[in-house]
């Protein structure tokens, strides 16, 4: 086996972390010796052993003169666990084999000098793509401080999220809607406006055969318009914030707040897309997963606020001037301002396509 065949399987060991390693990246590692895979680890948990570690122990004393994959430079800082790279060079380890380089201006390099300063072999970039795509989420929170924003529309083939008379039930087929909770399950908070609680009263939550993590729900309501009995300030399924102007006097907060509801006021009359995400940031959400409606997508994309837009588009025609785009607002009146993308992926969900696109200057 080559180099890139074991890294390739850290990439996929690494995967079993996806949705569960928040505010951490995912990370694989996989130890040979020999010719033979003595040894695989994945990050599972923040706060739990790094994947190295998992590797190491199961490697046992075959680590010894073993080469190395891991799908991010080894950590070499104090945080929740002791750092990868003192590990690996007591563990005797022969040769490491790095995928990326880790952007946490803690470890950024130093996991490589410590390997290197006591005579380890190192490599690095062998699969760096595959495994930078692993982690979109952590390397744009490292860089921007900000949380990673996902806005997701489900539209018709004429781009409608509702017919004039507001029906939306459904537009996506099974499929695209159970690929929906996959990334709510992924995503640390999903995000709707005042406008979708009172038009769907919608539950937010995960809800996948097997179960799934519920995000944190984040409403934004200016003026606090969330109706007291709506299903996301009752049922209690998960953590709720509803983000609220400074138009809204204490006494009527302390009706939700009573409910577990947590109330967040901005200061300014109206809501700014940047401080909702810098207030979010605070809370430790490192990836939002905008779901609408088309005014709050409206506001993200205005701001210019979304790191990857994902649509679903159904082979539907809606019609009709009152029927709603999945992009409200006041838009761009100049095609210099749109918002620019490129697609990443275009794949087919029963009868829908699911299109990934990120945006081009970053
Ligand atoms: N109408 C469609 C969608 N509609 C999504 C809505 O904007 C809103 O997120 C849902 O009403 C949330 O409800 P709940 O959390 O599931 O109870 N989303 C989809 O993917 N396909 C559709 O056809
Ligand atoms: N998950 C992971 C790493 N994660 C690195 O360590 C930081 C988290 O450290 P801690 O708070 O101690 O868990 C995280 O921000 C990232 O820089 N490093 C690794 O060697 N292997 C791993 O499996
Ligand atoms: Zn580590």
């Amino acid at each position: 086996m080559l180099d890139v065949d074991y890294m390739d399987l850290a990439i996929n060991v690494a995967r079993a972390g996806i949705g569960q390693t928040s505010p951490n990246p995912v990370v694989g590692a996989v130890v040979v010796n020999d010719n033979r895979v003595v040894g695989i680890g994945a990050h599972l948990r923040a706060g739990e052993p790094h994947a190295e570690v998992h590797a190491i122990r199961m490697a046992g004393e075959k680590a010894v003169n073993s080469t190395i994959y891991v799908t991010l430079e080894p950590c070499s800082h104090y945080g929740k666990t002791p750092p990868c790279a003192e590990l690996l060079i007591n563990s005797k380890v022969k040769r490491v084999v790095i995928a990326t380089t880790d952007p946490n201006p803690l470890v950024a390099g130093k996991g490589i000098k410590l390997l290197k300063d006591a005579g380890i072999s190192v490599e690095v970039g062998v699969r760096k793509e595959e495994a930078d795509a692993l982690n979109k989420v952590f390397y744009h929170t490292m860089s921007s401080k900000l949380p990673f924003v996902t806005l997701k529309a489900a539209i018709s083939l004429d781009g409608k999220i509702a017919t004039s008379t507001g029906e939306s039930k459904w537009i996506t087929g099974e499929t695209a809607r159970l690929d929906v909770h996959k990334l709510r399950h992924q995503h640390d908070a999903i995000l709707v406006g005042v406008g979708t609680v009172i038009a769907d009263n919608p539950s937010l939550t995960t809800r996948l055969p097997n179960g799934g993590k519920n995000p944190i729900r984040v409403i934004l309501d200016t003026y606090l318009r969330t109706p007291i009995d709506a299903k996301i300030v009752n049922d209690g399924e998960a953590e709720t914030i509803i983000i609220v102007s400074n138009q809204v006097e204490d006494k009527k907060k302390d009706l939700y707040q009573t409910k577990g509801v947590k109330i967040l006021s901005l200061e300014t009359k109206n809501i700014v897309i940047r401080d909702v995400l810098a207030l979010l940031s605070t809370l430790g959400i490192t990836s939002v997963f905008v779901e609408g409606g088309a005014q709050v997508n409206g506001s993200f994309v205005k701001e210019k606020a979304v790191n990857q837009v994902i649509t679903y588009i159904a082979p539907k025609i809606i019609g009709g001037n009152n029927a709603p785009g999945s992009i409200g607002g006041s838009g761009f009146e100049k095609m210099s301002e749109v918002l620019q993308l490129s697609i990443e992926s275009v794949e087919q969900l029963g009868e829908d396509i699911k299109v990934i696109a990120v945006p081009k200057e970053q």
